[in-house]
């Protein structure tokens, strides 16, 4: 296995997220480690993938479109005009270069976290929906009915996320990364009937009197 200082990267990001920043991404990797046992993951891997994949949210815009400018890093038009999506590259950038990370998986799943993509790996699943419904989390839709659903069918779980998060930006208004809109219509074609699981599985819930307000009658 290979060697990953774990409590070195955690001093570091110490330092250079704020302190929600820093709980948030403490939740998200041990999110990221439950998950990964429930899908026998690697459990240090998905640690890693957890703790770095903000590791650059705290950056102000300015200094990451000046660090894609410097260092030839892609930017799609959507990202140079919402800049905050850029964390994603240059977190995956600093996994590199600052916290030394080799691994390929781990890299993409730090890239992949904020819009999500077709094709997803089993480390970008854990990562994005780790990130969705880690303990502080509590303004997302549905997080009781997709906290249970991640640990019993990831697809849909990251299906769900997709669908509530794409419904959220419509609503809120602003710039859309497309990405996350084929992510959605990609694994809506992978499970043609997901949206009758999705419900099926909230009724589920619902007879088992555990989640009685989550749907109308
Ligand atoms: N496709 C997208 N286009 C624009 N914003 C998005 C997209 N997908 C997610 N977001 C938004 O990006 C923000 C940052 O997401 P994320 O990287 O998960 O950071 P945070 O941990 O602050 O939520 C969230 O508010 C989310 O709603």
């Amino acid at each position: 296995m290979k060697d990953y200082d774990i409590k070195k990267y955690t001093k570091r990001l110490r330092k250079v997220l704020d302190d929600d920043r820093f709980e948030h991404t403490l939740g998200v990797s041990y999110t990221c480690a439950a998950l990964a046992m429930r899908y026998e993951y690697d459990l240090k891997k998905a640690q890693v993938a957890g703790l770095l994949h903000d590791c650059a949210k705290c950056i102000p815009d300015e200094k990451k479109l000046q660090l894609c400018i410097k260092h030839n890093i892609q930017m799609t038009d959507v990202e140079r005009k919402t800049p905050f999506l850029l964390h994603a590259k240059v977190g995956a950038f600093l996994a590199m270069n600052q916290y030394k990370i080799k691994d390929k998986e781990i890299i993409q799943a730090i890239i992949n976290h904020t819009t999500g993509k077709p094709n997803m790996s089993l480390l970008d699943k854990i990562v994005y929906i780790a990130d969705y419904i880690e303990p502080q989390r509590y303004k997302a839709a549905n997080l009781n009915v997709v906290r249970k659903m991640a640990f019993e069918d990831i697809n849909l779980a990251l299906f769900q996320i997709l669908k509530d998060t794409l419904k959220y930006l419509t609503e809120n208004g602003g710039d859309i990364d497309p990405m996350t809109q084929k992510a959605f219509e990609y694994y809506k074609e992978e499970f043609e009937h997901s949206s009758d699981d999705v419900i099926n599985y909230i009724k589920k819930q619902q007879e088992e009197n555990e989640l009685n307000e989550l749907l109308p009658n």
